[in-house]
């Protein structure tokens, strides 16, 4: 890697953003005869808010497969905290402090909000059910630790007040919450938000947004997040990467992506020759 690639940079609002933590290179990715991404490069730098923006069918979920290693490019290269990552499986690529939001909520609706919390810790739980037999003080520790970071979340999120309630009686926009409060109790280096604000009324958006820029300042999450509504991200983001038809076509911060011309008319809907 260049220095020039592992420099970090001062944000519009006046953050200081780290090193290289990701590097896509040259990423291609077919389903079949499609090409669902065509030759993409962009990285990702340490506690940056990166948005990956598109119309229908851009693109965007293939790139946030490939990132959470769920789908493997047939050509290009993953690079993660300065190595190229070989060939890993989803669970693998968790453990490396990757964590995930789903577009579709992927809760357990049956169980409390603490509890679906709770399961973003079990990467973290250590001792074993033998270990827990036989050296029960270890494992009580341990419950008590992750049982901290989790309730720390909660009132981090506002969630203290529907803990014990079971999330399928939740609204939509709450759901969400605990699905980024279960992400989080995962304590990612990197966290994917596949389209958090999408099917969300104006109020619920905010709230989300806020607690984006929350999770951001206070964890020092670095936020990858994929989004098909130009608004939303653009207020959030510090830099954008825009995919058209599975290729790039702009990169840059919200000023330069919202007056790039190939950006302007994919949104605008030109035809493409
Ligand atoms: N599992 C798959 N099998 C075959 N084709 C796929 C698969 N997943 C995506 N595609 C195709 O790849 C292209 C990109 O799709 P993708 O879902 O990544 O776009 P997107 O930008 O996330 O779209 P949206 O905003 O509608 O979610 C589309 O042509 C899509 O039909």
């Amino acid at each position: 890697m260049s220095d020039q690639m592992t420099e970090g940079y001062i944000t519009e609002d006046g953050r200081k953003i780290g090193g290289t933590l990701m590097e896509m290179k040259n990423i291609t990715l077919r389903f079949g005869g499609v090409k669902a991404i065509t030759d993409i490069s962009f990285d990702i730098k340490e506690g940056e808010i990166r948005a990956i923006i598109g119309p229908n069918g851009a693109g965007k979920s293939s790139m946030l497969n490939v990132i959470s290693g769920f789908y493997v490019p047939q050509e290009g290269e993953v690079w993660y905290k300065g190595a190229k990552r070989p060939q890993m499986k989803p669970y693998q690529v968790a453990q490396q402090g990757i964590a995930r939001t789903f577009q579709n909520i992927a809760l357990f609706e049956g169980m409390s909000v603490l509890d679906n919390v709770m399961t973003g810790r079990l990467n973290h739980m250590k001792t074993n059910m033998f270990q827990q037999a036989i050296w029960k003080g270890k494992a009580e520790k341990e419950e008590v630790e992750n049982r901290e970071v989790v309730e720390k979340i909660i009132d981090f999120l506002e969630i203290q007040s529907i803990r014990k309630t079971p999330v399928g009686r939740l609204p939509y926009g709450l759901k969400k919450r605990v699905e980024l409060a279960r992400a989080l109790a995962v304590e990612p280096h990197l966290l994917l938000l596949d389209e958090p604000m999408a099917g969300m009324n104006v109020e619920e958006k905010e709230d989300m947004s806020r607690f984006i820029l929350d999770v951001n300042d206070e964890f020092g999450t670095t936020i990858a997040l994929i989004e098909h509504d130009m608004g939303v991200v653009m207020d959030l983001s510090d830099r954008v990467v825009v995919m058209d038809y599975g290729k790039k076509i702009g990169d840059g911060t919200p000023d330069e992506v919202r007056n790039n011309q190939d950006v302007i008319d994919a949104y605008l809907g030109v035809s493409h020759d």
